[in-house]
């Protein structure tokens, strides 16, 4: 069976990354735009109704508008922006988050692809809350460094064009508003926002999101075993997420923006020392891969119950 696929915005930064992923599929067909239709709303309604499968890759408003073009019961949407991710009726696409949500993406109509950040985040917590580990109301901060193409075209042509200033790092996030921070809070399980601290790196892809925490203050003073077996029963069998073992972690002591490539490979790591009791929990991931297209494709191959992985860099 053949499916209809559309990406709206696909000549953006995230759109080209998942055309290039679909690309060479035969089970899959996809509609394009002519470079003058592409951003028209009577061209893009009819496309956004043809297709079995959307995928936005659009500003949040412009995601907004496309999805109240489709005047059709049956068109399926990936929305890769941040406009549904903590709405009514949307289902978050991370396939990973916990037993039972993949079935339950397999079902769903829409589908709200989630931010880089969020991933690298949720990724390494909520199997933490679920085993009881985390405590529902323990303060958490998530801190970490993602390539300049996270900010999209706008963000490439202030690192690489002509008039840059590029910087080697900066914080920013300062305000503690990040726009993140409502669906890591959802979807951890924690009932206060988390502290959340990103900064960008002179690197075009790549990130690297760092939660730290003071085992020894919490209830039961897990230990790093404890937070390890975890993550690793969490994410036995997985495709695409690998947790490195203690001591592989010990023997690297150190994670590189790059450390993933350009895959939609999501690597997870414990650091620490017990002695002192404290952990580092490090993800490192693609904010293009896992953090974008590479999930896009992903939920895309769920909702069409295809092989989860096709299309995907391994
Ligand atoms: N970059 C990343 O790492 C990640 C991005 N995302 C999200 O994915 C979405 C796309 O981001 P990204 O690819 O980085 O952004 P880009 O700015 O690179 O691309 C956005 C594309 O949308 C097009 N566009 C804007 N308005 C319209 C419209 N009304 N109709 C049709 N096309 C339109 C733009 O056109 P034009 O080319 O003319 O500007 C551009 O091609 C965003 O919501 C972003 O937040 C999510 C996770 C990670
Ligand atoms: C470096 C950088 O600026 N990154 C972006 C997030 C990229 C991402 O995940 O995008 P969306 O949530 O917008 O879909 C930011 O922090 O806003």
């Amino acid at each position: 069976m053949s499916h209809t696929i559309f990406i709206d915005g696909g000549v953006g930064t995230t759109g080209i990354e998942i055309g290039d992923r679909l690309a060479g599929r035969p089970e899959l067909s996809l509609i394009t735009l002519d470079e003058k239709d592409r951003k028209d709303a009577a061209a893009r309604r009819d496309a956004l109704n043809a297709a079995d499968i959307v995928i936005l890759c659009l500003p949040d408003d412009a995601a907004r508008e496309a999805v109240a073009l489709i005047d059709n019961d049956h068109t399926r949407v990936i929305d890769a922006s941040t406009a549904h991710r903590v709405a009514d009726g949307w289902t978050y696409g991370f396939p990973e988050l916990e037993p039972g949500h993949r079935e339950k993406l397999a079902a769903s109509r829409f589908v709200a692809n989630p931010g880089c950040w969020p991933t690298g985040f949720l990724a390494l917590v909520r199997p933490l809350t679920l085993a009881g580990l985390v405590p529902a109301d323990w303060p958490v901060t998530v801190s970490g460094a993602s390539g300049y193409s996270g900010g999209g075209k706008a963000m490439i042509a202030e690192y690489e064009g002509a008039d840059g200033a590029p910087t080697a790092f900066r914080a920013y996030g300062l305000g503690l508003g990040h726009k993140h921070v409502p669906e890591m809070t959802r979807y951890s399980g924690l009932v206060h926002p988390p502290l959340f601290a990103p900064a960008v790196a002179n690197g075009y892809r790549g990130m690297v999101v760092e939660v730290p925490l003071q085992l020894r203050a919490m209830p039961g003073a897990p230990s790093l075993g404890d937070v390890h077996a975890a993550l690793a029963d969490a994410y036995a069998g997985s495709p695409l997420v690998s947790v490195a073992s203690l001591a592989e972690s010990a023997a690297m002591g150190q994670v590189q923006l790059e450390h993933v490539g350009a895959t939609d490979r999501l690597a997870l790591f414990v650091f620490g020392n017990a002695d002192s009791g404290q952990a580092r929990l490090v993800a490192a991931l693609d904010n293009l891969g896992k953090g974008a297209a590479g999930a896009a494709v992903q939920n895309l191959n769920i909702l069409a119950g295809l092989s989860e992985i096709a299309g995907l860099r391994l």
